[in-house]
Parts: structure tokens; C-alpha cells; sequence
């Protein structure tokens, strides 16, 4: 009953769900299936971890010579929840295993330039009272059905406008592209701010940063153990997928080195990165209004760059050091101190970060001359100091991971909720979630984890089992929009609207 058979039964597994990929989303698709009873699954990824992008590394040694944890991934918790208002379920799961975080301060922030340190603090001042302004345009925008814009032209009729002035480019920097890996101008200003609001307005505004020395994914490794036993074999790990052939009947997943899936349905959670970048083949090339909105949606590229010092030569009570350069926007703009009371004290790791067109240039070139980049500005940052060489230095290149190409999403202009509700539609028996299909959550962890559990949910429901409330919105397949128009109708190009030439005209007949 599946699109193909493979060329050696003997090598396939056969199995009602398989789930591709063992991040947040995959891991939450499989308990959805387990606390339906549907206990015939397989979780594929090919790493050989749980967790995906929540990844940490060993990084430098603290005083007996042991090495810290540091997080290359997802580090916070973003938007925690309020008293009598719903909870982030990755807090209410950072509570349940006791992961050590701590409240990231942006008030506990420092502000230099190139000349050492400026107080050009009232900046963000003025920066937040545009972005009130800000909010209620996009409210409106989504409210009225009115047209989308992109949020640089949100902000400057907000009354933002940073020009040259490259004190105002670092705030900007610092309230919009470090959340989004994405300057405004590359980013929808209703949808941005939408979901900004769903995170921050809805959970809470905090942000906690997790230390955790197990790593952050001891959350998702604790849930999987909830109905995974220790070496249970519906868990491949180090299994790489080359190819998903899907119909109406069932999916068959191809394995590198010849093996392969056979099952009623398949969950595809790797990122968009790895779609946009089809390293995994589709049969049949999935449909063009799936392939659209695949290529639409933005994958963005965010580098934390780990510096460990003999001593912490900054302040040691300062959580964030915010640099504006005279020449770059985003040229290393903010350093966060790991050594500051309640995260890695007096470990003097500080790390700084970039995003976009800097993390792609220093991804190409080598580890040295970064380096060498970083103590050049803080030298800048803090002139009285004979900068020290580091004593450990790492940084990830996440847009050359062969299993993320890249590290989160981000909804850019002229993309509209139907065309992003393609991006999560099924295709026939072959099912998409993860980060970047949340329409509300795109980005985060949560976005992951509740993407991953309405189609563990729906699947369920279409087996059959155990689900109650059938015909709610996570049940039975997804809806999903064929065409999509654009407002203007084919009569309107004409002489009235600036257009009286056709637009098919062709006179050269050559
Ligand atoms: C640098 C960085 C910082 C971030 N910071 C935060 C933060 O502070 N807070 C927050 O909430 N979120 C943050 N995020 C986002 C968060 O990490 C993601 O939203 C979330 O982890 C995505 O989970 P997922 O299950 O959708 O995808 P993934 O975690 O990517 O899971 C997909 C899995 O598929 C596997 N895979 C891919 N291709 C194949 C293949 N061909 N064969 C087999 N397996 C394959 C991968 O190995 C991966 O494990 C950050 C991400 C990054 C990279």
C-alpha cells in the first residue's frame, strides 16, 4: 500500500509513524502518539543526541580543570508566564527538571562605542516609545485585513528612524535583529510584532537564560524517557534520511546506506533550512504551493561566539555589554557575560553575538581572525585595559550544518497566515512540523514543541485512537491553500492605475 516498494524488504523497517528528526518537535509528535497508546512509532535523527538545536559543547575549564557546558543553540526561555495566564510549556518543563537558569536582565546593560564607554542609554528610551506606536499600527494591520508592510517602514512612520547615527543602529540592533536574526527592513511588521506580542505579551516579558551543566536538552531527553526505555529500539539516532517518497496510501523513507521506512504516515521536522536547501529528496517534488512557501519563509543565522579569560576584566556585575560600532551595524554588537551573579560565576566566559551577513562572513573565515576581530573591539570597549588573549575561544557555523542550515526562522514581508499555513499542511500521508511552522511561536522552542504536538495529535486522531474530540481544530488533516491571489484583479493593469501597456506585450520579434 506505500508509493514504492523497496528494493530489499529485509532491510526496511515497517511502522504505523515515523518521525523524522529527534528535536523538540519530533520528540512532542512522538508523545502526542504515546499518550494516544499508538506505541508503533519510529524516531529517526541523525545526530546522536535528542534535542537538535537545543545543543550544547565542553568549552573552557573552571579552577579544578573540569570544562563548562555552554549552549551553541537555543539558550533562553522566552516568555515565562503570568500568574492566572497561560505558561510557556517549556518553563512549566524547565521547572519539572529543575534546569539551573537565571532571569536575563536587559536593564543590567552597559553601552560603548568606539571610543570606550558612552552612555547613550536615553536612545532605548526612545527606541520603546516608538514601539508602542509601532504595536498599535501592526494591531491594526492584522485587525482591519489591511496590507502588510515590512517592519522598517512600520518603525519609521512610528517615528523610529536610526539614519547614520550608529548609536541608534546598535539599539535597533539590540531590540530587534538580536531576537530575529533579521534587520527590520527583511522582516513582516505585522506578523513580527504579532508575534513578538504571542511570546512577551501573552506568557510574560522575561527571558531566562539556562546554565544548565547537564545542558538545556536534559528537558527534552527527560521527556523522550517518559516513553522511550533506555535503548528502545523505535529511537535510530546516527540514521541520516536521503529521500521520502509519499501518496495517499503511505510514506517510505530512504535511509543513507540503503535501508528505509515503511509507514502509514511520516512526520518531516527538520528545519526549513534543510528543506530550502533540499538535501533530503522528495517524491513526487512536493506540490508548488508547498514548495512556495518553503522558499518564502526566512531561515536566519544566529552566532554566539565563547571567549574565556583568566580574569574578568569587565564588570562583574554586568549582565550585557551593548557596542556600537562606527562603521558596521551588527559588527559584534552584544556581549554577554557568563561570569555576572546567577549564570557561570567567575567561570569569565563572555560571549558576544551576531546575526545575518555577519555570522556569514565570520562562518568563512578562520577561527583565528574572528578572534583576533573580538579583541580588537573590546580593546575599543574598554581602552584602559591591556585585552588579554583568550584562554578557550569557539563559535558554531550554523548555516554549514548539514542537519540545520541555519538557526531559527523568521517571517518576512508578503507572507500572508494561508500562505504559512502551507508551510505546515500535510501532503497527502507526509506531515511537516517544527520552529518555523508555528504561526504564533515561529523561532522558539515553544513554536517547536506545540507544532510538534498537534500533528502527533492529528495523526492520532485519523488512527483512531483514543481521541475524544474530534473535529476540533488539531484533528484529521490540515487545511491548506492551492491558490492564493494576490488584491489585484487583471482589468485593473490598465491606464488608470499607471498601467496601459500590457503586461505580456512582446515587440522585439527577433
Ligand atoms: C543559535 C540558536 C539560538 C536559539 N535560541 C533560542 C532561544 O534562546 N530560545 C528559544 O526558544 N529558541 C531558540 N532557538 C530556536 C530553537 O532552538 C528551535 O526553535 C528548536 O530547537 C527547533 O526544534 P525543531 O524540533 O523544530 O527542529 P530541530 O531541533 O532542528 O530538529 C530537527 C532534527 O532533524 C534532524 N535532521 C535534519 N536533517 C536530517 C536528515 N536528513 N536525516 C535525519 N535527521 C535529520 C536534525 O538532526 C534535528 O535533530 C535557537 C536556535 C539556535 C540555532
Amino acid at each position: 500500500a506505500v508509493v514504492r516498494q523497496p528494493a530489499n524488504t529485509t532491510s526496511c523497517y515497517r511502522t504505523k509513524v515515523a518521525i523524522l528528526g529527534a528535536g523538540v518537535a519530533g520528540i512532542t509528535a512522538a508523545q502526542a502518539l504515546s499518550n494516544a497508546s499508538i506505541t508503533d512509532f519510529l524516531v529517526v535523527d541523525r545526530n546522536n543526541y535528542i534535542g537538535g538545536r537545543v545543543a550544547h559543547t565542553s568549552f573552557g575549564s573552571d579552577q579544578n580543570g573540569s570544562s563548562y557546558t555552554v549552549e551553541l543553540g537555543a539558550n533562553w526561555i522566552q516568555g515565562l508566564g503570568s500568574p492566572g495566564g497561560p505558561e510557556n510549556p517549556i518553563w512549566t518543563l524547565g521547572k519539572k527538571y529543575k534546569l539551573d537558569n537565571t532571569f536575563s536582565d536587559y536593564d543590567s546593560l552597559l553601552t560603548y562605542d568606539e571610543a570606550g564607554a558612552n552612555d547613550y542609554s536615553e536612545i532605548l528610551d526612545a527606541f520603546d516609545t516608538a514601539y508602542d506606536i509601532a504595536e498599535d499600527e501592526a494591531g491594526r494591520i492584522l485587525t482591519e485585513n489591511l496590507q502588510d508592510t515590512n517592519t522598517r517602514v512600520g518603525f519609521s512612520l512610528a517615528g523610529w528612524k536610526p539614519r547614520k547615527d550608529m548609536h541608534a543602529q546598535a539599539v535597533e540592533w539590540w531590540s530587534w535583529d538580536w531576537e530575529t536574526s533579521y534587520s527590520p527592513d527583511d522582516s513582516s511588521f505585522e506578523f513580527g510584532i504579532a508575534g513578538s506580542n504571542l511570546t512577551f505579551n501573552q506568557f510574560s516579558d522575561e527571558n531566562n537564560l539556562v546554565w544548565d551543566q547537564r545542558g538545556f536538552n536534559a528537558f527534552v531527553i527527560g521527556e523522550a524517557s517518559e516513553f522511550l526505555t533506555q535503548n528502545d529500539s523505535r529511537l535510530l539516532l546516527e540514521t541520516v534520511v536521503t529521500s521520502i517518497s509519499y501518496s495517499q496510501q503511505g510514506v517510505v523513507v530512504d535511509l543513507e546506506g540503503g535501508g528505509c521506512i515503511e509507514a502509514d504516515h511520516a512526520v518531516c521536522t527538520f528545519s526549513l533550512g534543510v528543506l530550502q536547501n533540499e538535501v533530503v529528496d522528495f517524491q513526487p517534488p512536493l506540490p508548488r504551493w508547498k514548495a512556495e512557501a518553503i522558499e518564502l519563509f526566512q531561515m536566519g543565522t544566529y552566532t554566539k561566539i565563547f571567549l574565556q579569560f583568566n580574569e574578568t576584566f569587565w564588570d562583574p556585575d554586568t549582565q550585557f555589554f551593548l557596542y556600537a560600532d562606527p562603521d558596521t551595524r551588527g559588527y559584534y554588537p552584544v556581549w554577554q557575560s557568563l561570569s555576572a551573579p546567577g549564570f557561570l560565576e567567575s567561570s569569565n566566559i563572555i560571549f558576544a553575538t551576531v546575526v545575518g551577513s555577519e555570522s556569514y562572513r565570520i562562518e568563512q573565515q578562520p577561527d583565528e581572525q574572528t578572534k583576533a576581530e573580538c579583541l580588537a573591539v573590546l580593546s575599543a570597549m574598554f581602552p584602559d585595559i591591556d585585552i588579554p588573549d583568550p584562554i578557550a575561544f569557539l563559535y558554531p557555523r550554523w548555516s554549514q550544518e548539514e542537519w540545520a542550515f541555519g538557526s531559527y526562522s523568521n517571517w518576512p514581508p508578503g507572507m500572508t497566515l494561508e500562505k504559512h499555513q502551507n508551510l505546515r499542511a500535510n501532503v497527502d500521508r507526509l506531515w511537516f512540523a517544527g520552529e518555523a511552522n508555528s504561526a504564533e511561536y515561529f523561532g522558539f522552542l515553544h513554536g517547536a514543541w506545540f507544532e510538534g504536538q498537534e500533528v502527533g495529535m492529528r495523526i492520532a486522531s485519523l488512527l483512531g485512537n483514543n481521541i475524544t474530540s474530534r473535529g476540533n481544530a488539531t484533528s484529521g488533516y490540515m487545511t491548506r491553500y492551492e491558490v492564493l491571489h494576490g488584491t489585484t484583479d487583471l482589468w485593473e493593469y490598465n491606464a488608470a492605475n499607471g498601467w496601459p501597456t500590457s503586461s505580456f506585450v512582446v515587440n522585439d520579434a527577433s
